[in-house]
């Protein structure tokens, strides 16, 4: 029966090759998925929060609604009160490579990634080895996601003052209409609890990963006053790059805002570089490691 038997290999080719043009547009949705996040983007196309996905939008309400001054405190009490782990830097960025950062726009990739992308993009550009280094370690404090936090809105996203009235230049800021700080008699008004040009040591900022990997390299590390900025101030964007607080800063942080923009474009724009290869990268950056951190810390 070599006639049914044609028919059915037909059968079966035509099966098979439908079920590859499947596969390839699957393939197509999935690649343009990836490039939404991942491939060369002009600069205009990053944090482009009007358009970003649910996820985002999501997150940023329940940030806005549960960072009040209380919860900050108690994270403060909460974070002396305990080490949650004693290990080295590199462990540190293996252990965080789990996380998948809810509040990003613009990248799909691991924690690791991200942090090698920003330390080459430094190193490319020729800047010096504890900057690099700084570029490199920046976002760890998202360990405090496996540490116990409540979610990811007291670990990630955008910062911002609390004690007083929350600015108009944070993301989606009508948000804040939830948080119960914002029609408090003092914390909701100009300078809250604070005095005109304190300056940015003295007012609290809303608790992630900034703030806790600052308090723990402020004593741990080799780390020049600019790289701790960099570290404690990076998503401190309505500061950085919308100008707002003025009327809380004061001569010193005008000088460090400065460090804090020139760290920005490392960490914002690298996220479309090409991946990099951990393996190959580690001895380089195990010997600046060396150089500015113990070989175990605690977290
Ligand atoms: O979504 C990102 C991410 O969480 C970054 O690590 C943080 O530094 C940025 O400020 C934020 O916009
Ligand atoms: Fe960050
Ligand atoms: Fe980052």
């Amino acid at each position: 029966m070599p006639g049914t038997l044609l028919q059915r290999s037909g059968r079966e080719l035509d099966a098979t090759s439908d079920a590859i043009d499947e596969v390839n547009v699957l393939k197509g949705k999935l690649w343009d998925e990836q490039s939404e996040f991942d491939q060369e983007k002009d600069k205009t196309q990053f944090r482009d929060y009007d358009s970003a996905c649910d996820r985002v939008k999501n997150f940023y309400r329940e940030q806005h609604e549960k960072q009040t001054v209380d919860f900050n405190i108690r994270a403060r009490v909460d974070f002396k009160s305990r080490v949650r782990a004693r290990m080295g830097v590199w462990e540190a960025m293996e252990m965080l490579n789990t996380l998948i950062d809810e509040s990003d726009p613009d990248t799909s990739l691991s924690q690791i990634e991200h942090l090698l992308q920003t330390a080459e993009a430094i190193r490319r550009d020729g800047k010096p080895e504890w900057m690099q280094v700084t570029g490199l370690v920046h976002d760890l404090g998202k360990l405090l996601f496996l540490f116990g936090s409540q979610g990811q809105w007291d670990v990630v996203g955008d910062t911002f003052v609390v004690g007083c009235k929350f600015s108009d230049k944070i993301i989606y800021p009508h948000t804040f209409a939830g948080n119960p700080d914002t029609n408090d008699a003092v914390y909701g008004t100009e300078y809250g609890i604070y005095e005109p040009h304190c300056g940015l040591d003295n007012v609290m900022l809303s608790w992630g990963h900034d703030e806790y990997l600052y308090n723990v390299l402020k004593d741990q590390s080799r780390l020049p006053q600019e790289a701790l900025a960099m570290i404690r101030y990076h998503s401190f964007y309505p500061w950085h790059r919308e100008g707002a607080y003025q009327h809380l800063m004061n001569a010193k942080d005008k000088e460090i805002l400065a460090a804090v923009q020139a760290f920005n474009p490392y960490d914002l724009y690298s996220k479309s570089d090409e991946p990099c290869d951990p393996a190959k990268l580690r001895p380089y950056y195990e010997r600046l490691i060396a150089k500015y951190f113990p070989p175990v810390l605690n977290w």
